[in-house]
């Protein structure tokens, strides 16, 4: 039986996918196959010898120690676009916020309280201080036009705003997908001088880290608002605070608040919103559950960090899998295991990813204990399974 660690709460849309008596799930099981995860940070979470995957229910993945991963074998998967719509939808709505001072206002409104009926009166005397723009017209940078940042391109133009994409590295999937009409940005400093808001979407990485910064924003437009629904690493937060008290920002929304930033006037700190709906929390829940069971029912990968997308339809009685380094001579090796053994092989298929491959091997003979044997001494070899 195969066993599944949650490590945050996960949506019964997922683990109900876990069909009883082929798998077990909880957040205390022994000797896992898998993790299932959301932000809890695995970086100092000792990987048990039995761990096959982790599937992250959710896009980022800088949770996760993905290298340390592949060089054990285990394979890293997320959820792309799975909880997108409610980052998009939440972004919208950051956007008017910010715009229309909606959160100082509420707050204000509500120290009216015991004024009896003066309020209506103090009310229409007080509105002015919060007067803001409407979003219509105005010019919005989207950074990123992945999963999220083409529904957020899409929908703000939508809203008649125009929008400016970047994104250096955009897929064809996504390209397809971007409205005509949203303006490309061939360089960040396109957006910087041209956009009234900004907003990011990319995942953390070194070269995303900090790109909110003080150089950064000098170049922008003065009063421009800022928006990170994507991780708090993305901005320098003291120089934040400091282009907020120049004025240079006027605002600046973040689901991933940090303790500098949460009394600045101007920061309107959301506390990791973005996928909390109930629809994002099952999507992801339910890929993340399907990853896995495709990967420890027949050795599949789909979604995976740091593994390519392979897959094979199992026709003959026995399978083999093989995840090795991408290094020369490695297919030879393997299918030479097979050939010392006197074992044919039905169907093969090998794919690679940066320094990772993975091999899957299907084969007549059931006896396989021997030939896996032989496949783990081969060098480069990381982790085989017999399925
Ligand atoms: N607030 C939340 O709850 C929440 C929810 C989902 C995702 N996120 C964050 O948002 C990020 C994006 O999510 P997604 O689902 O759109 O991911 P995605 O992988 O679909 O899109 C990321 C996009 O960023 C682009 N990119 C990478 N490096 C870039 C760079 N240097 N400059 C410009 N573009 C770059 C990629 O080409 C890709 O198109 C995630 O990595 C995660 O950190 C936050
Ligand atoms: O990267 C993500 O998908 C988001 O940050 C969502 O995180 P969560 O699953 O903890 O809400």
């Amino acid at each position: 039986m195969y066993q599944i660690k949650t490590i945050n709460k996960i949506s019964p849309s997922g683990l109900t996918r876990f069909a009883p008596g082929e798998f077990q799930y909880g957040d205390e099981i022994e000797n896992p196959d898998a993790f299932i995860v959301r932000s809890a940070s695995l970086h100092e979470v000792e990987l048990p010898a039995s761990l096959k995957a982790i599937a992250r229910a959710g896009a980022g993945v800088n949770n996760i120690p993905v290298d340390k991963c592949s060089e054990e074998g285990i394979v890293v998967f997320n959820t792309p676009g799975a909880n997108a719509n409610g980052v998009k939808e939440l972004l919208i709505a950051a956007l008017i916020l910010s715009s229309r001072n909606v959160l100082d206002a509420v707050a204000w409104a509500k120290t009216l309280k015991g004024q009896g009926a003066d309020v209506p009166k103090l009310v229409e005397k007080g509105k002015k201080q919060f007067v803001g723009p409407e979003i219509a017209g105005k010019k919005l940078g989207v950074i990123g036009l992945g999963a999220i940042g083409v529904k957020v391109a899409n929908a703000a133009h939508a809203l008649g705003m125009e929008v400016y994409g970047y994104d250096p590295y955009l897929s064809v999937e996504a390209a397809w997908g971007i409205s005509q009409g949203i303006h490309h940005a061939a360089s960040l400093n396109v957006i910087y001088e041209q956009c009234d808001y900004i907003t990011i979407h990319v995942p953390l990485t070194p070269e995303t880290r900090g790109t909110f910064n003080a150089e950064s924003i000098a170049a922008m437009k003065k009063g421009v608002r800022l928006f990170n629904l994507a991780r708090g690493e993305l901005a320098v937060p003291a120089d934040i605070v400091e282009a907020l008290k120049s004025g240079q920002v006027a605002s600046y929304v973040v689901d991933f608040p940090c303790d500098e930033l949460l009394d600045v006037p101007g920061v309107i700190p959301i506390p990791h919103l973005g996928a909390s709906t109930p629809e994002s929390e099952d999507n992801c829940a339910a890929m993340a559950a399907d990853e896995l069971i495709a990967l420890l029912k027949t050795g599949a990968i789909r979604n995976s960090i740091n593994f390519p997308n392979v897959d094979m339809p199992l026709s003959s009685p026995a399978r083999v899998t093989v995840i090795h380094k991408n290094v020369p001579n490695m297919l030879s090796q393997i299918t030479a295991c097979f050939a010392n053994a006197g074992i044919n092989i039905d169907n093969i298929i090998d794919k690679s990813k940066k320094e990772m491959a993975y091999t899957i091997i299907d084969a007549a003979d059931k006896k396989l204990d021997a030939v896996a044997d032989a496949l783990r001494a081969v060098d480069g070899v990381i982790r085989v399974r017999v399925i």
